[in-house]
C-alpha cells in the first residue's frame, strides 16, 4: 500500500525499536540452548522467520506469559515484552517442512547452517527478493565441510537444500559478500564436535555485525575468537584473516535470559528525520539509544560531521538532534551497509556532494540499494551519480519535491525516502509503506506521533 508523506515539522520523542540483528541471534542462540528467555525482542517480518526455523528445528517460541508455547508459534507472535524460547539443545531435528524464511537474509544464513547439524534434509526457501540473494558462498563453504548444501536452481540461490550432519573443520570464505557467512558458521560450529576455523580470503566487510555475533556468543557463555594473519587472537573482528570457534560448547545466558537492545538502523531513520525537520530550535529526542556492538551507531557521528546538532547521552540511551543546514559529506559504509539509504536520502536534502563509498555489498540486499536510492531520489529532482562502488548525491534541499516514488518492496528504501519526503517541497507518494514490518513495524505510527502529516492509503500493519 501507499502512503502520502507531506513536507512537515517534527517534535517530541520517539522509542527505538529492539535490534533486529541482536533478536536473530538471540533466538536462534536460545534454540542452541536448553530453553532460555529473550526479554524485549524485536517482534517482526524477520524475526519470525528465525522464530519459525527454531520451531521447525523442534525448539518453539511463544510470548513469556503464555502458557504451552507451539512449536510453529513464529509465525502468529504479535507484541511481547519477553518470548520464551525451547531451545533443541543443539540438535536441529530434521524439520516437518520447508523453512520459509521470507524476506530475510540473516534468517536464511544463519539457519542454513543450522540446518547442517541436523542428520537429514531441510529445504530452505523465501520471497522472490531472498530467492535472488547471494547463497553460493556459505553453501560451497558447507560442501567442503561435507555436508550436501545446494541451491535447487544451481545458481547459488534459494531455494535450497541442506543435508547433515556436520562435523566441523576448516573452511575458507570470502569476506566481501555478507558478514551473515561467518556468523552462520560461528553460530553452528559451537555445537559440532570438532569446532570450525574459518579462513577469510578476502578482508571482511559489514565486520561489525561479526562483533555482534562475538558479543551475544560470548553472552551466552560460547567462545568465538577473531584471528589475525599469524593465528593469534584479535579484540574484535575488523580486519581478521579468520575466525575460531572450538566444537562441543553449550548455549546458555547467565540467568535463563538475554535483554535486546535497541537498533541503531532504526534509529538512523529518526535521527535523520529530527536533522531534516525537527521544529526549528526544538530538539528531537531519541529513547533506547544505548550503545552496543552495532557499527550502525555511526549514524550519530555522521549526522552531527553533517552539521546537525547531535548529543548523545549513552548511560541513559538518549539522543537528542536539532534541525540544522547539512552540508554533504564523505562516508565509507564498509563496515555500515544499512546506513546507505539513510546517509543518501541526508545527502539530498544537504547542501553539496555526499559521497558513499565502498558500497557494493549493498547491492545485495532486499533490493540493489544503490541503484534504489539514486533513482528514487532522482525523481524527488535530486542530482546523483552512481558508480559501482561509489554513490554521490549532488545535494540541494531546495530542488527537492514531491513525487510518487517506488519503495522497491525494501523497508530501508521505504524509511529513508520518507525522511526525504519530510523535507521536499509538497507531498512525496512512497509505494510499498507496509514493507517497513520487516524491521520497525511501527514506523509510521512513530513519525505520525512525532507530528510527520501522513496519510495512509489503506491500513498500515
Ligand atoms: O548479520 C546481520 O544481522 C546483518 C548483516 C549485514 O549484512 P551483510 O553481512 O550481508 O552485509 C546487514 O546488512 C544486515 O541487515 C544484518
Ligand atoms: C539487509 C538486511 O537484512 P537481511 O540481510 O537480514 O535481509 C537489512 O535489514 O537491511
Amino acid at each position: 500500500m501507499d502512503v502520502r508523506v507531506t513536507h512537515s515539522d517534527l517534535r517530541g520523542t520517539a522509542r527505538a525499536p529492539p535490534s533486529k540483528s541482536y533478536t536473530h541471534r538471540a533466538l536462534l542462540a536460545a534454540g542452541y540452548s536448553d530453553g532460555a528467555t529473550v526479554e524485549s525482542p524485536l517482534i517482526s517480518a524477520d524475526t519470525r522467520a528465525t522464530a519459525r526455523a527454531v520451531g521447525a528445528f523442534g525448539g518453539a517460541v511463544a510470548p513469556a506469559d503464555a502458557e504451552g508455547a507451539g512449536a510453529d508459534a513464529g509465525s502468529d507472535l504479535t507484541d511481547a515484552d519477553a518470548l520464551a524460547v525451547e531451545g533443541f539443545a543443539g540438535r536441529p531435528g530434521v524439520p516437518d517442512d520447508v523453512i520459509d524464511c521470507a524476506n530475510s537474509g540473516t534468517t536464511m544464513r544463519l539457519v542454513t547452517a543450522a540446518a547442517a547439524l541436523a542428520d537429514g534434509a531441510t529445504v530452505l526457501t523465501g520471497d522472490e527478493s531472498l530467492r535472488s540473494r547471494p547463497q553460493g558462498p556459505l553453501l560451497d563453504a558447507l560442501g567442503d565441510l561435507g555436508v550436501r548444501a545446494e541451491s535447487t536452481r544451481a545458481n547459488g540461490r534459494a531455494p535450497l537444500v541442506v543435508s547433515g550432519p556436520l562435523a566441523g573443520g576448516e573452511v575458507a570464505i570470502p569476506g566481501d559478500v555478507s558478514s551473515q557467512y561467518v556468523t552462520a558458521l560461528l553460530m553452528a560450529g559451537a555445537v559440532t564436535d570438532e569446532g570450525i576455523a574459518v579462513d577469510l580470503t578476502t578482508p571482511l566487510k559489514s565486520a561489525p555485525y561479526v562483533d555482534i555475533t562475538l558479543e551475544l556468543l560470548a553472552d551466552f557463555g560460547v567462545e568465538a575468537t577473531p584471528l589475525d594473519e599469524a593465528g593469534d587472537a584479535l579484540d574484535g573482528a575488523a580486519g581478521a584473516a579468520g575466525f575460531s570457534v572450538p566444537g562441543g560448547q553449550t548455549y546458555a545466558p547467565s540467568d535463563g535470559t538475554y535483554a535486546v537492545p535497541g537498533d541503531f538502523s532504526s534509529i538512523s531513520y529518526l535521527l535523520g528525520a529530527g536533522a531534516v525537520a525537527a521544529e526549528p530550535g526544538e530538539s528531537l529526542r531519541i529513547e533506547g539509544a544505548r550503545p552496543s556492538a552495532q557499527g550502525d551507531a555511526a549514524i550519530v557521528e555522521i549526522v552531527d560531521r553533517m552539521g546537525a546538532s547531535v548529543d548523545w547521552d549513552r548511560e541513559a540511551g538518549e539522543i537528542g538532534v536539532e534541525r540544522a543546514d547539512l552540508t554533504g559529506v564523505t562516508v565509507d559504509v564498509g563496515d555500515t551497509p544499512d546506513l546507505l539509504p539513510t546517509i543518501a536520502a541526508l545527502g539530498a536534502v544537504a547542501d553539496g556532494d555526499t559521497r558513499i563509498e565502498n558500497c557494493e555489498h549493498v547491492r545485495y540486499k532486499e533490493t540493489d540499494r544503490v541503484s534504489a536510492m539514486a533513482e528514487e531520489l532522482s525523481a524527488m529532482g535530486a542530482e546523483t551519480t552512481e558508480e559501482p562502488d561509489v554513490l554521490t548525491i549532488h545535494g540541494d534541499e531546495s530542488s527537492l519535491k514531491g513525487a510518487t516514488v517506488d519503495g522497491r518492496a525494501d523497508h530501508r528504501i521505504v524509511m529513508a525516502l520518507a525522511v526525504a519526503a519530510l523535507a521536499a517541497e509538497g507531498t512525496t507518494t512512497i509505494r510499498g509503506a507496509e514493507h517497513v514490518d520487516v524491521s520497525f513495524p511501527g514506523f509510521f505510527d512513530a513519525m505520525a506521533d512525532l507530528g510527520m502529516d501522513v496519510e495512509p492509503d489503506g491500513a498500515i500493519e
